[in-house]
């Protein structure tokens, strides 16, 4: 008989089911028999993984982020369609604080690696959600994909000022890894790597710390390693209206496939922390159109007053500034165009000339970036005066398929079928 135990459960065996576990193979990995929760109620409760879209989007942000983009190193469709179902398995266990295979960390047979590299054994599910894109490479002559790349996969543009580097940019798959232990997302990536060994390899990964952004009213806006309050007028999932228009695929965009799927864009900004920690905060307040202290409009008292672009400030000037950060940003100068952001603080360490090597992970989904991202993007590099503190290193553009409906479905299958 099948054991049912989540990886804490595993832990609290005692000593008689330790020596069940140690006299055979046993399998430690089953999804719970409750029924999914719509909201985890503490940090270290699972999200459900099945269900209309994937989860990771609209979910609320988690504090942790480990993002990585993969190379299809394998040229057959099939070898390809199954990695997927096999992380998709993985991924079901993973987020529901289960071990990433059947078998577990230690319940497998001696002689064989163990199909859980062991790491996460005793953390909750964490609220770790993973989520998967495909990239424009994979529908290359590869695959025979190249007929279903959708049309708002399309390319983006060179955008001014951007110094991108092709090693830490692009990429066929990525997978999106977000939970509130550090510990967690690592171990599940580390474990869809493994998996995919043979088929895919890294191309290149970010770990995040510090959500940058709310995607829920219910939670707290958080701030940017500028100290500025981000995410105030972000897409959020009470939004239902707006994420029906402006977040997720339909069939009629032109990709069947897609539908209730999103398009994700990633960019690495590096910011310099050192300059702009000796910029006066008038000017940093200036910048973005907001106060510091509350996230404001620099016209009005309250994190959520609305913007009023034509509020003149006490010397008969706009108080936000006809290039300030959130004017440029806003979606009324965008054709009404929202993004749903879930970005990430980042340290990598130092760059070996005394600076910190910091920045913003950005992290958007939408509907379509020709109308949404692209826009938006142009009018900052073109005006918008954070570029001084700012630079653009990778950039990534995946589309998200749909979510997985239950345990016979699988990630892409729309995409393969
Ligand atoms: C192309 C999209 C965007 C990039 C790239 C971007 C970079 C970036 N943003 C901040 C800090 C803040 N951004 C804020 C608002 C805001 N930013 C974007 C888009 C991009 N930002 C949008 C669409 C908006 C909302 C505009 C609106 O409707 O009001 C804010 C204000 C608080 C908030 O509303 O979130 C801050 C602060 C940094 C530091 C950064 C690059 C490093
Ligand atoms: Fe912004």
């Amino acid at each position: 008989m099948a054991a049912r135990m989540s990886r804490r459960g595993l832990l609290g065996l005692g000593a008689a089911g330790a020596a069940a576990v140690g006299a055979g193979v046993v399998a430690a990995n089953t999804l719970f028999d409750e029924p999914p929760v719509a909201h985890a109620a503490s940090t270290a409760d699972p999200f459900p993984f099945y269900g209309e879209h994937q989860a990771g989007i609209v979910t609320p942000s988690q504090d942790r982020l480990h993002f990585v983009s993969f190379d299809v190193t394998t040229d057959k469709r099939a070898e390809l369609a199954e990695l997927l179902q096999e992380w998709t398995a993985a991924a079901a266990r993973l987020t529901q604080g289960e071990q990433a295979g059947p078998f577990g960390a230690v319940g497998g047979a001696p002689e064989a690696a163990p199909d859980d590299t062991g790491e996460a054994l005793g953390l909750p599910a964490s609220g770790l959600t993973l989520t998967v894109g495909f990239g424009g490479s994979l529908f290359d002559d590869r695959f025979g994909l190249a007929g279903k790349r959708p049309p708002a996969l399309a390319d983006l543009p060179k955008f001014p000022g951007e110094q991108l580097i092709p090693e830490i940019s692009g990429g066929d798959l990525c997978v999106q890894a977000c939970a509130h232990d550090p510990q967690v997302a690592v171990h599940a990536i580390r474990n869809l790597a493994r998996i995919g060994f043979g088929k895919v390899s890294v191309r290149w990964s970010q770990l995040g710390f510090g959500r940058t952004s709310s995607t829920s009213r219910a939670q707290a806006t958080p701030r940017n390693l500028m100290g500025f309050k981000d995410g105030t007028a972000n897409l959020k999932l009470e939004d239902t209206d707006l994420l029906r228009e402006q977040l997720w695929a339909a069939r009629e965009d032109g990709a069947a496939w897609m539908a209730g799927g999103s398009y994700l864009v990633t960019r690495k900004i590096r910011m310099t922390v050192e300059t702009w920690d000796r910029t006066s905060l008038a000017e940093q307040e200036q910048i973005f159109g907001r106060n510091k202290g509350e996230g404001a409009p620099l016209h009005g008292k309250k994190e959520f007053d609305t913007l009023d672009f034509d509020a003149v400030g006490p010397d008969g000037k706009p108080a936000i500034a006809a290039d300030a950060h959130v004017r440029l940003a806003h979606p009324s100068f965008h054709g009404n165009a929202h993004l749903l952001r879930r970005g990430y603080n980042f340290v990598d360490g130092s760059d070996g000339l005394g600076r910190l090597d910091a920045g913003l992970f950005f992290i958007a989904y939408q509907r379509d970036p020709r109308k949404q991202f692209v826009p938006v993007q142009l009018s900052l590099a073109k005006d918008d005066p954070l570029n001084e503190y700012i630079k653009h290193v990778s950039s990534g553009l995946f589309a998200c398929p749909p979510g997985v409906r239950d345990a016979g479905d699988y990630w892409g299958r729309t995409l393969f079928e």
